[in-house]
């Protein structure tokens, strides 16, 4: 069997599911991990996964609860919430084959630790090849078969390409780079900036508002991603500017609906995971730490915290000293 030909995805939550599809359609054979033995049954039964409804699972897809079966694939791709990614590694570690490239396709920045998900991923699976995977990409528009293009980064160059050539397709076009980092701030950031954009919509501040924001928003994104050595071409493609523009325009984004509720005054939706709110206070700790000034990032993570009302928030960002762009 050449290189590369299976693959398995743990995580069966909405993008899980998303690019087990992608995986299958790119016609690699797929292996989708659900830890939970009764919800893996009830997928390979139903062909249908109540986090992506809707969506009829590709028919080569299997579906498993035994992280051994999984292990034996080609590649992995890490689908669980950032904080849980630690521990979903560490239980496959020990059945992976050496040099197994596991790519992260959650975005965050794992609390207590500052690690990035390549980082965990090597700490957890020290035999692995880490390598991230991020972009414009909502589950539900790519298990529907849209098109989008989104990044994949490796330190290996010739890798990075394998990768992409093995899960490329038509209407899925990720784009190689080595620039892993780059690829890890845009993803984890973009979904803090998101929540700011929500309120900024949800508190009808009017669409130049909203432009305005998302722009300052890209700048201290980038300050962070060049303070960390991330390449600015990285940064201003799809997993940095890209997915920011995709999460700041539409509530489909589950952390611009988190902000619209927050400017409206409503409870937060249910149920929705939204990353950004994970990840707010560890980015504006290690902003800090990089001694980096992150005044949206800021601001939703004392909002969020409950140390600053979201009025204050905005009086304060339209307050401050002016400067040169
Ligand atoms: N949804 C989207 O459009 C996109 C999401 N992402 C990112 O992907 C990541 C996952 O998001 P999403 O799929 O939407 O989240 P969901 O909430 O839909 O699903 C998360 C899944 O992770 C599983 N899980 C949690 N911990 C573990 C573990 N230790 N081992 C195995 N599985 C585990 C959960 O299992 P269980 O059901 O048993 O709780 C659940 O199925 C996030 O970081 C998100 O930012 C990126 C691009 C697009
Ligand atoms: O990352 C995503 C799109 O690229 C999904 O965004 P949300 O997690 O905000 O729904």
């Amino acid at each position: 069997m050449p290189a590369h030909m299976s693959v398995s995805v743990i995580g069966a939550g909405a993008w899980g599911t998303a690019l087990a599809d992608v995986a299958a359609r790119a016609g690699r054979k797929v292996t989708l991990y659900a830890r939970n033995a009764e919800h893996a049954a009830q997928i390979q039964a139903m062909r249908v996964n109540p986090r992506l409804a809707g969506v009829q699972l590709h028919p080569g897809i299997a579906v498993t609860s035994d992280i051994a079966v999984a292990a034996l694939a080609d590649i992995i791709l890490a689908v669980t919430p950032a904080q849980h990614l630690r521990a979903a590694v560490g239980h496959l570690a020990p059945h992976l084959k050496p040099d197994t490239p596991v790519i992260a396709c959650a975005k965050g920045i794992e609390h207590g630790t500052h690690k990035f998900m390549t980082e965990v991923i090597a700490e957890a699976a020290p035999r692995a090849v880490p390598a991230i995977l991020s972009g414009p990409s909502f589950a539900d528009d790519v298990a529907r078969g849209l098109p989008t293009a989104v990044t994949l980064a490796t330190r290996d160059e010739a890798l990075a390409r394998a990768l992409v050539q093995a899960l490329g397709s038509a209407t899925f076009r990720p784009y190689h780079t080595t620039d892993v980092r780059g690829v890890e701030i845009g993803g984890a950031a973009k979904n803090v900036l998101a929540i700011a954009a929500g309120i900024v919509v949800g508190k009808n501040l009017g669409a130049s508002a909203l432009a305005a924001l998302t722009t300052r928003g890209f700048s201290e994104l980038a300050r962070l991603g060049r303070a960390c050595g991330a390449r600015a071409e990285t940064l201003a493609g799809l997993s940095g500017l890209g997915d920011l523009l995709l999460s700041c325009s539409t509530a489909q984004s589950r952390n611009f609906a988190l902000g619209l509720a927050l400017g409206r005054g409503e409870a937060a939706p249910i149920g929705k995971l939204a990353e950004g709110a994970f990840t707010a206070p560890v980015l504006c700790e290690l902003a800090a730490a990089q001694k980096v000034d992150m005044p949206v990032s800021n601001a939703v993570a004392a909002i969020l915290g409950d140390r600053l009302t979201i009025d204050a928030a905005i009086e304060g960002l339209l307050t401050r000293p002016f400067k040169a762009e």
